[in-house]
């Protein structure tokens, strides 16, 4: 048998059986780790405290976004909850050089937390934006999980360990708006451009509004 016959049958044609190619549990760990690292990377400039809050401005949110847009919603919130397992083993991998379990009392907890609902969200949107990925909706699904859901989570928990009223904690979150609306769009034509590149990494799938349309069509 030659080397082509082992992969396409003995006629040379693909076996009528064949599937796409699921890629292998090492890739995904790897690419699983890399994130990881990469979000653990972007801690490394340092984290900025403006305006008096005890949650810092880090470049980490970015890896997240990242990390959802361009390895899924499965992929993308193991990466998060790897650097967060990492960071409560010890590791000083949080901006600033952060690490321990002193970081789950802290009041940015909660945004820490909403980081895995945030890359699950934008994972699971990308899936359906893609193969097209066009850039308007990319960018409104990227700030809904990189931007509200984040926040959905870190501004109550923030209130709640700080004794802030909750208005006041959200007024407080807005000094991270400008430069997490920057981070959205530099993930959306970054993950652009990387699907353009590699069309496999997320597998397409269809909104769930659209799945059911065919379905009562078919009805
Ligand atoms: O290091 C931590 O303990 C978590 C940091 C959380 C930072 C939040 S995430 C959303 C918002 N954008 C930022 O740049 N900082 C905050």
């Amino acid at each position: 048998m030659t080397a082509t016959e082992s992969t396409t049958g003995p006629t040379g044609a693909a076996p009528e059986t064949a599937r796409p190619r699921r890629r292998s549990t090492a890739t995904d760990l790897a690419q699983i780790a890399v994130f990881a690292a990469l979000i653990a990377a972007l801690g490394l400039p340092g984290a900025l405290y403006l305006g008096g809050t005890a949650v810092p401005i880090t470049f980490q949110t970015l890896g997240v976004m990242l990390a959802g847009a361009i390895l899924g919603a499965r992929k993308g919130f193991l990466a998060v909850l790897l650097l967060i397992a990492l960071v409560a083993a010890g590791l000083p991998l949080l901006s600033g050089g952060r690490g321990g379990l002193g970081v789950f009392v802290a009041p940015s907890v909660g945004y820490l937390l909403g980081w895995l609902l945030g890359a699950a969200v934008i994972g699971w949107a990308t899936a359906r934006l893609l193969p097209r990925y066009r850039i308007l909706p990319a960018l409104l699904w990227t700030a809904l999980g990189g931007i509200v859901a984040v926040y959905l989570i870190g501004v109550p928990v923030f209130a709640a360990i700080t004794g802030t009223p909750l208005g006041a904690a959200a007024t407080a979150s807005l000094v991270f708006l400008p430069g997490d609306l920057v981070k959205v769009v530099v993930t959306v034509l970054v993950a652009k451009g990387v699907h353009r590149a590699w069309p496999g990494l997320i597998e397409p799938k269809a909104w769930p509004w659209a799945r059911r349309k065919a379905v009562d069509a078919s009805a």
